[in-house]
């Protein structure tokens, strides 16, 4: 199937080699063709380049994309999509006046979730999850992480990983699955930490390495959830088993826990609404990926991550989604970009960047997604006749995407 797309009128994110990531001063710049041509030939992309030397052979489809901008789908390197129910109730208690905090001091948040879909069957968590994977997939987004973390239970967790599994050989969009069983303790083990992660390292851990299940490992570092230490023994345990940290960090407190994440080498560091200058200087140099999930601040009114300053400082930066039942249930990555344009003041650049590249390279994708490039996979956004891509954050509430491209297919 040999597929052109012609008269594309801006061809966003163009490298002619691959890169890892984009960092510092480097994240406002976007290159771009204008007036281009897109060939996508194996479900990989093929050629591009400016319509004057568009070649002039044969096609099974045409796309004529006058007047509209063609960019890499988003990679949302962070979302917990598989749950069950939903937390409606949770909204309309913190509406109430009811913290985050409040409520999951009261049995709800995360416990909540994990009360619902461990008495929920594993067919039932496959066909709610598979709506939203649908959804963000039309919203644009080409590639995904999706975590556990709402099983708590050896058979809950294995059942969380099974339904990602499930949904990566259904669906065209590349997904990495991310162990989060350190996401919260289960009532009975509240007051004995070390024996719920005994479980995890001697029970979950080793079944989930021999089905194949997980990519990465994750845990919930903060305040009233896992400590440093205890997110340690996690990384390293992981490690073990040949799974990368990407840990939940400084979303509410700072507490040395990016040090940690350096030293264990994680992939990422996610949240980052809380930062102090002494997380920037430790993650200088490192190569760890911050991420910073603009719709959780913004649906549960926390402060948003400083991304002037850490670009500032020189570092890079991704954004993701965490589209989850508790904190941001949304999966809109269009919404994300937006966000951090408007309330970030990142630049339409540097969120893009932060959107595609950035956020391939958090889920270690950056060699075959995120940009435009020779021999990528052919996953792509076309949008709707544009003004130009400052469109994109600008009208933040409408849908400007025409078609999605994911892995050469129109979905
Ligand atoms: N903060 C930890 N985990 C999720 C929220 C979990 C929940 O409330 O269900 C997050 O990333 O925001
Ligand atoms: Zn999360």
């Amino acid at each position: 199937m040999k597929i052109l797309i012609k008269n594309i009128k801006e061809l966003l994110q163009v490298r002619e080699n691959t890169i890892a990531k984009v960092s510092g001063a480097e994240m406002a710049i976007l290159p771009k063709i204008d007036n281009a041509f897109l060939i996508i030939e194996n479900n990989m992309i093929a050629d591009f380049g400016t319509m004057i030397d568009c070649p002039d052979t044969a096609f099974d489809q045409v796309i004529d994309a006058a007047g509209k901008t063609v960019l890499p789908t988003w990679v949302d390197s962070h979302t917990h999509i598989v749950y069950a129910g939903n937390r409606e109730q949770e909204f309309v208690d913190r509406i109430n006046g009811l913290s985050y905090e409040e409520i999951a001091n009261r049995g709800g948040g995360i416990l909540n979730s994990a009360k619902k879909l461990n008495a929920t069957s594993e067919e039932e968590i496959y066909n709610q999850s598979k709506v939203r994977l649908e959804e963000v997939m039309q919203q644009g987004t080409g590639a995904v992480e999706i975590k556990s973390g709402y099983g708590l239970t050896v058979e809950g967790e294995l059942k969380m990983l099974r339904v990602i599994k499930k949904l990566a050989e259904n669906y065209p969009i590349k997904i990495k699955a991310t162990f989060l069983g350190a996401h919260a303790f289960p009532v009975e083990y509240k007051e004995n930490h070390s024996a719920y992660i005994d479980l995890i390292i001697n029970e979950m851990l080793p079944k989930i390495a021999e089905e194949k299940l997980a990519d990465y490992i994750d845990a919930f570092l903060e305040t009233g959830y896992f400590s440093v230490e205890e997110t340690e023994r996690i990384m390293e345990a992981g490690k073990q088993f040949g799974l990368t940290a990407k840990i939940h960090v400084n979303q509410f407190t700072a507490i040395n826990g990016i040090a940690a994440c350096v030293k264990h080498e994680a992939l990422s560091v996610d949240h980052l609404e809380i930062v102090t200058d002494e997380d920037i200087e430790i993650l200088k140099g490192s190569k760890t990926m911050p991420v910073a999930l603009p719709s959780c601040s913004y649906f549960i009114s926390i402060p948003y991550t400083p991304a002037r300053k850490m670009i500032a400082a020189g570092l890079p930066l991704a954004l993701a989604t965490d589209f989850n039942p508790g904190t941001t249930p949304s999966g809109n990555m269009n919404f994300v970009v937006a966000t951090a344009c408007i309330k970030m003041k990142m630049t339409p650049e540097e969120a893009i960047n932060a959107a595609t590249i950035n956020g391939a390279y958090a889920i270690g994708i950056s060699e075959t997604h995120g940009s435009i490039t020779k021999g990528k996979s052919a996953s792509m956004i076309i949008t709707k006749p544009l003004t130009s891509y400052y469109q994109l954050p600008y009208a933040f509430g409408s849908n400007l995407i025409d078609q999605v491209i994911i892995e050469g297919k129109l979905i």
